[in-house]
């Protein structure tokens, strides 16, 4: 049977099951494979939820340290990989840098093909490890700095701190970065990691899905927001401008980015925690006007459009209090969504079907191509 009715965006359209994760607009939660986002971030490490997506299941003591270990040991870059690096033009945004890796990383791949699941559960665990290698190189490049190696001593957090700023940074702000990685690493059906799951429906390489992913995450309706947040806010510059902002970008039709969600109405169920760690890092740096400011676009957006932020609004500014710049926002995100993108890629596997919707066709009638004579005249 063939279902005619037009839904904009795939809008409110289930396209198929998962185990993955449950976003529920009703009673506005998050569960990674059954467990509360909120409790994960609250007591785990970003390792454990990269397992969990991955497997099923939280570690034992004994998969951790396995799973660790390879972690550590994938982290480092060839020498052609680095060389690629060094020859981007500096002025490319560093998501193009991140696609233009992965990508490379599967040209490079001799079993790029092997789709098994063993082989491609691999390369998920090598992706997750090297992509922060590369953000971190990329980042200290534009600043004309060399990369640092990555510490096999150091977890994940601690070891990108690391490579970005030759230093750790306190517990604390580890401790916020690790629990944006947690939030940001998976969320159903969103655009991107629907996109991975097209690619990898045609029977593509891994490499393949994740590169698309990432293009797709570029964009500011979807992971881009984090960034343009930020850009936002710096345009505004004071809680006192807030309201006359709002005024003029809403009588422009503007989005105003880090508010509202196609599938959460009535506010992101990840917020509250991001918002937390956010307020515990402008403490620690002494934030007080940019959090004036956070607030009072904030309740003017719900007060006049009763939309609320999603996880983009505070991650932009927690990022931004972390040290990192603006354009190595998204990136980060691709650092935790690489793992929900690759759970999704297997899932997708596992039970394959071609992802080919209908379209209706609005375009011209049918009519005969004229003959060179007639269409070549004049
Ligand atoms: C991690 C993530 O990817 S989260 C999303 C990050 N993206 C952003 O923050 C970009 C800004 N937000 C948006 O553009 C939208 O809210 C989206 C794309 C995220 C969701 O879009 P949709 O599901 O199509 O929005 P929805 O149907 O709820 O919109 C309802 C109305 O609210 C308006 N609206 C929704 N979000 C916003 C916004 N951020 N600013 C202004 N108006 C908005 C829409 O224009 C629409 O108005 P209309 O009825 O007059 O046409
Ligand atoms: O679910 C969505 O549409 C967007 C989102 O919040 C995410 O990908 O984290």
């Amino acid at each position: 049977m063939t279902d005619t009715a037009i839904r904009k965006g795939l809008a409110g359209v289930v396209v198929d099951t998962t185990e993955i994760s449950m976003v529920d607009e009703a009673s506005n939660s998050l569960t990674y494979r059954g467990y509360p986002v909120q409790d994960l971030a609250a007591s785990c490490t970003f390792e454990e939820v990269s397992y969990l997506l991955w497997y099923g299941e939280l570690p034992t003591a004994g998969q951790l340290r396995e799973f660790t270990a390879r972690e550590r040991a994938n982290r480092a870059l060839d020498r052609h990989t680095l060389d690629l690096l060094r020859r981007l033009p500096e002025t490319a945004h560093p998501m193009d840098v991140l696609r233009t890796a992965i990508s490379y990383l599967g040209a490079d791949d001799p079993a790029e093909d092997d789709a098994s699941v063993a082989a491609n559960r691999a390369k998920a665990e090598a992706m997750l490890a090297k992509l922060p290698t590369v953000v971190a190189a990329d980042h200290r490049r534009r600043r004309g700095l060399d990369p640092i190696q990555p510490d096999p001593g150091l977890g994940h957090a601690e070891n990108f701190f690391h490579m970005c700023f030759g230093r750790v940074p306190e517990p604390e702000v580890v401790r916020c970065f690790e629990v944006s990685m947690i939030l940001y690493a998976e969320h159903s059906f969103n655009a991107s990691t629907f996109t991975a799951r097209v690619v990898t429906s045609t029977l593509s390489d891994i490499y393949s899905s994740v590169t698309a992913a990432i293009g797709a995450l570029k964009g500011s309706l979807h992971g881009g927001a984090n960034e343009a947040v930020m850009h936002m806010l710096q345009e505004i510059g004071s809680a006192e401008r807030a309201s006359d902002w709002l005024d003029t970008a809403l009588a422009e039709k503007r989005k105003i980015m880090g508010f509202g969600h196609r599938v959460y109405k009535h506010g992101d169920s990840r917020v509250p925690t991001m918002r937390a760690a956010l307020d515990r890092m402008a403490a620690l740096r002494g934030a007080e006007e940019l959090m004036e400011l956070y607030g009072a676009l904030e309740a003017e957006m719900v007060a006049r459009k009763g939309i609320h932020p999603n996880l983009d609004y505070p991650a932009g500014p927690a990022y931004h209090l972390m040290g990192f710049e603006v354009p190595t926002f998204t990136p980060l995100f691709v650092m935790a969504r690489i793992t929900g993108w690759t759970a999704h890629i297997l899932e997708q596997q596992e039970a394959n079907a071609l992802i080919r919707p209908l379209s209706s066709y609005t375009g011209r009638e049918r009519r005969p191509v004229p003959l060179p004579a007639q269409r070549l005249a004049g």
